[in-house]
């Protein structure tokens, strides 16, 4: 089974935008669980221009299916982690002045500094996961790191598929086959969507979980506006 992490990252960028609380990410949070997400992701950016670091804090009482933390261990992020305790980790090496995450690691260069990190999240019991590119020698170095999880970085399938391009899931199939065979689980994020994801899912194997915000959020807001454009002409009545 491939479970659906929410990333409410987005939700957060809409409530930061008039500096009240609305939409409520905390709610929102609990609100997508009832809805069948089977988990919660975020990725606080040292600027917090969207989720907080103190959303982390208050989401870690109120998620009860698995809060996912990504982001880049500095040492902002690190002690933020040790003090929630989230189920998983997610390391991304994104740099401070990036829009989004734009890369996977190097394992290879940063094997020493990635096994020191992921030593330090298992000795709390978290789970741990590397984000990285579809690249067999990447998946084979985070294995050398001790982490549990890779997760495989699909913003090039996503790209290649809304061109036609259905081939470009077939690194992703070996990756996660060679994760696989390294005893690693797999999974995969960024910039999945409805159009992409079923194609995604049919083709590569042990897929564990994946997480989706910037889509998913866009598709609820399209969705959703035919029916509350005319929950508003019903109140003009
Ligand atoms: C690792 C990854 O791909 C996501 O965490 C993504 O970066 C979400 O962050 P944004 O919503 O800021 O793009
Ligand atoms: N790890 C990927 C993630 O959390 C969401 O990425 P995106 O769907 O916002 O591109």
């Amino acid at each position: 089974m491939t479970k659906l992490s929410v990333n409410i990252n987005k939700i957060a960028t809409l409530r930061n935008a008039r500096g009240g609380n609305v939409p409520d990410v905390i709610q929102a949070a609990k609100d997508l669980e009832r809805f069948g997400a089977q988990g919660i992701t975020i990725h606080p950016r040292p600027d917090e221009r969207h989720i907080r670091y103190q959303d982390a804090r208050d989401l870690k009482p109120v998620v009860k299916t698995e809060l996912n933390i990504e982001g880049n261990p500095i040492d902002k992020f690190t002690n933020l982690v040790l003090e929630v305790i989230p189920a998983q980790v997610t390391l991304v090496p994104d740099g401070p002045d990036a829009i989004t995450s734009n890369a996977g690691w190097d394992t290879v260069k940063h094997r020493d500094y990635l096994k020191d990190v992921i030593a330090t999240f298992k000795a709390k019991g978290i789970r741990t996961s590397i984000f990285v590119d579809p690249d067999p020698e990447m998946v084979a170095g985070a294995a050398e790191t001790g982490t549990d999880r890779v997760e495989l970085y699909t913003e090039s399938y996503a790209v290649a598929y809304a061109k036609g391009d259905k081939d470009a899931v077939l690194p992703f199939a070996e990756a996660a086959r060679i994760a696989h065979e390294h005893g690693l689980g797999v999974n995969a994020g960024h910039d999945l969507s409805l159009d992409n994801l079923a194609y995604f899912k049919q083709h590569v194997p042990h897929l564990l979980e994946v997480s989706i915000g910037h889509a998913l959020i866009s598709e609820a807001l399209y969705l959703g506006l035919e029916k509350v454009v005319n929950m508003y002409l019903e109140r003009l009545k």
